[in-house]
């Protein structure tokens, strides 16, 4: 039997606020977060939702120019106008979907101040209205709580079996327009209230501390945290070497043996560009440098492959628990000509490093015959690395 399609669920965000806690000089939700708007934080967490089939947004027209702004590049309905309470503008919202020639058969309404909602969250929310007719994101209460009486503690309440309401809370559609219809009136801050006072069982999903509310200019700055140790820890690093040249017939570069009338000098195999790049890597991690890894007095190193080394500064990245976003190298040389054997030497440092090949770049240059490079005195090697950590 196929399987039957999922029922449309439209996202409700609730962006009429005033945001009269925080005290910024528009509302917090067109503030910005990490460069991007609250609001549309929040609007790409469900806009990007495979269940969700249509985003719905309520504002204050008085911010009109600032919605603009937050919803630049996206396709949305018009906004409706919201009311002087929460409670309001979701019945606002609840009316213009009932008015559409096609209600949907369920609504997901979410403050447009919570910025971090996960896709996790959206999700079990969504599928608990198979067998509830609403469901509330929401957090065990963890604390001991007081009730306050003038500043001292009055009473300490019995946390067993509270929460902390968040949003988004789903519903099925015709369920939650009658239960706000009816308690329009009341002064109730949450939509599970409205449920409850219609009698609707509405059930608890766990969810995210992330998830939290902007409400005051603290928890922007935690918001900011929060998208930031997503981000990780992303450093850059340099490295540098030269090599003079001396007899031979060849130059190791980039891990590969390039036919050369003269050979490079060293004490390994001379690979400036593999050394240049095993210092930036080691640059990133704050590690110190090649020489402090394998110095040049100990024998084990005579002569040996610069892979080695390189495979050890991204062991290091590797242990830390990170990866090597992309590696760049410039060998600077007037002879031999590098062009035709960049493609495999990026090969080979990806092969070296485990990354993919699209991640490495390998560049030549000339110094226009200037300077010891220019005078065929020797190679230089400049290199780039990005890496990510956990943050
Ligand atoms: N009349 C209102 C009041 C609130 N909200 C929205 O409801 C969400 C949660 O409300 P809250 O955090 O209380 O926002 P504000 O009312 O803006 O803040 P404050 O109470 O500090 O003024 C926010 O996304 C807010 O924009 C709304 O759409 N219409
Ligand atoms: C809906 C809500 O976000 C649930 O926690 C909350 O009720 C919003 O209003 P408040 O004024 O910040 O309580």
């Amino acid at each position: 039997m196929p399987a039957s399609a999922p029922l449309p669920c439209i996202a409700l965000i609730v962006a009429g606020g005033s945001g009269q806690r925080f005290g910024a000089e528009r509302p917090k939700q067109y503030l910005d977060l990490l460069g991007k708007p609250i609001l549309r934080h929040t609007l790409d967490a469900f806009l990007n939702h495979p269940r969700i089939t249509g985003v719905q947004v309520v504002i204050d027209p008085a911010w009109r120019a600032q919605y603009d702004r937050a919803v630049a590049g996206l396709t949305l309905p018009e906004p409706v106008t919201g009311g002087a309470t929460r409670q309001d503008s979701v019945r606002n919202g609840l009316e213009a979907l009932a008015a559409l020639a096609a209600p949907p058969a369920r609504v997901l309404i979410h403050d447009a101040a919570r910025p971090l909602t996960d896709a996790a969250t959206i999700g079990a929310v969504i599928d608990a209205l198979d067998e509830t007719p609403g469901a509330v994101a929401a957090v065990p209460v963890a604390d001991t709580l007081k009730r306050g009486a003038q500043g001292l503690v009055g009473a300490t309440v019995d946390r067993d079996g509270l929460w902390r309401a968040q949003t988004p809370q789903g519903f099925r559609f015709a369920d939650i327009l009658g239960a706000h219809r009816a308690a329009a009136g009341l002064a109730l801050t949450d939509d599970a209230a409205v449920a409850e006072q219609a009698g609707l069982p509405v059930r608890l999903i766990p969810a995210k501390e992330d998830n939290f509310k902007v409400t005051t200019p603290d928890d922007l700055t935690r918001a900011a945290r929060v998208l930031m140790a997503e981000l990780g820890d992303i450093r850059t690093g340099t490295g540098f070497d030269v090599h003079r040249f001396t007899e031979g017939d060849f130059v190791t570069l980039c891990g590969l043996r390039v036919p050369h009338d003269q050979g490079l000098d060293g004490h390994s195999d001379a690979d400036v560009g593999l050394h240049a790049l095993t210092d930036a890597l080691l640059g990133a991690l704050a590690a110190g440098d090649i020489g402090s890894h394998f110095p040049p007095s100990d024998p084990r190193w005579r002569g040996a492959d610069s892979a080695r080394f390189l495979r050890h500064a991204a062991d290091l990245v590797a242990e830390r628990g990170g990866i090597i976003a992309h590696a760049d190298v410039t060998i600077i040389c007037e002879r031999p000509k590098v062009g035709p054997h960049r493609a495999a030497m990026a090969a080979r440092i990806a092969d070296i490093l485990g990354i993919a090949e699209n991640r490495v770049s390998v560049k030549a240059t000339t110094t226009e015959r200037l300077g010891f490079t220019g005078r065929g005195e020797g190679i230089a090697a400049q290199a780039v690395a990005t890496i990510r950590l956990p943050g």
